[in-house]
């Protein structure tokens, strides 16, 4: 046979069939076909580089198969409402989807960025808890529409090394961004640091407040520069407004809050973080990126790490 394309070239179709039950039968029993027998699928709704890259690099050293599917270019328009009649532009209901995928692999990891238009549906997950709901594997959140805890993962392994004292006092810094971005590595980092020995604190303009559970024990000042005094580590990220008034929405850009070899000079010789991708010289300057006090690189290699570390718990494998 050189081509697939009809039956026209199947030389037996009958015979076929046949053989291809006893192939099912063969792929039960002779599994595992990699090291550990395990695959995953990776779906992405928003586009990435890190996540990705990490996800298939970890699956790698664990011998774990890792399939990567861009659902919103490449998938059928998911339905995620319950008794919805699909006569509109959704073709296929979540229920079948999860339910198919959970029948290929072992694990499902999701990324879904938030609508930003819509908060409730934003808070309570509408993407990410119907996947948990529908899939009979565990599901892995690759950044949802309120958190990110791979990269958190990963921005404490990297304090944990870097620190050079038991309680490091740890600043996360809005920083000003043209477009409108999710809260969710903001909000994640802070559900981290939380429950971490670290002396929290958070800063941003009036108007960028997060979710005052979230924010948890950490000390909001609303001035950066009593914020970085004596800082070990500066975690910088921009986020949209949460409060329901302008949920979604760019209320500053303030460039006084740009991270600046003179900001930085005001901490405690403090590692500069960012989950990346950064906005250069919108977010922080070239100065503070090209210093060696950023450990950026160093964080998202350890994307590797915390990705390993959770596939490793959750599928069981060594
Ligand atoms: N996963 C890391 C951050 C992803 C996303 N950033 C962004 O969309 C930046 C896009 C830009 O700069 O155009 C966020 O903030 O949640
Ligand atoms: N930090 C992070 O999640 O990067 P990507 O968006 O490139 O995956």
């Amino acid at each position: 046979m050189t081509n697939f394309c009809s039956i026209d070239d199947v030389d037996d179709p009958v015979g076929w069939i046949q053989s291809a039950v006893e192939l099912k039968k063969k792929i039960e029993q002779d599994g595992p076909f990699t090291k550990n027998g395990k695959s995953v699928c990776l779906l992405f709704f928003n586009p990435s580089l890190r996540t990705r890259l990490s996800m298939q690099k970890a699956s790698f050293n664990l011998g774990i198969e890792s399939f990567i599917f861009n659902l919103n270019t490449e998938g059928w328009q998911l339905e995620f409402g319950d008794g919805v009649v699909m006569n509109g532009n959704t073709s296929e209901h979540i229920i079948e989807a999860a339910g198919v995928m959970s029948s290929y692999f072992d694990a499902i990891g999701i990324r879904a960025f938030a609508s930003l238009s819509n908060k409730q549906e934003d808070y309570q997950e509408k993407i990410l808890s119907q996947f948990v709901k529908h899939c009979s594997v565990p599901v892995i959140n690759m950044e949802s529409a309120t958190s990110h805890p791979l990269q958190s993962f990963a921005d404490m392994i990297t304090i944990e090394e870097y620190k050079k004292v038991d309680k490091p006092r740890v600043v996360l810094s809005w920083a000003p961004h043209p477009k409108a971005l999710p809260q969710a590595v903001a909000n994640s980092f802070l559900n981290w640091s939380n429950r971490m020995d670290y002396d929290l604190v958070l800063t941003h303009p009036k108007g960028y407040e997060l979710d005052p559970g979230i924010v948890g024990n950490a000390t909001v000042e609303y001035d950066q520069n009593k914020a970085f005094d004596g800082a070990d580590f500066i975690y910088t990220k921009n986020w949209s407004a949460f409060n329901d008034e302008s949920y979604g929405q760019v209320v500053s850009q303030d460039p006084t809050w740009t991270i600046t070899p003179e900001k930085m000079a005001l901490t405690n010789a403090a590692k500069f973080m960012h989950c990346l991708p950064i906005r250069r010289n919108v977010i922080a300057t070239d100065g503070v990126l090209d210093h060696e006090s950023s450990i950026v690189i160093a964080q998202a290699n350890h994307r590797i790490t915390s990705a390993q570390a959770v596939l490793q718990k959750l599928l069981n494998v060594k």
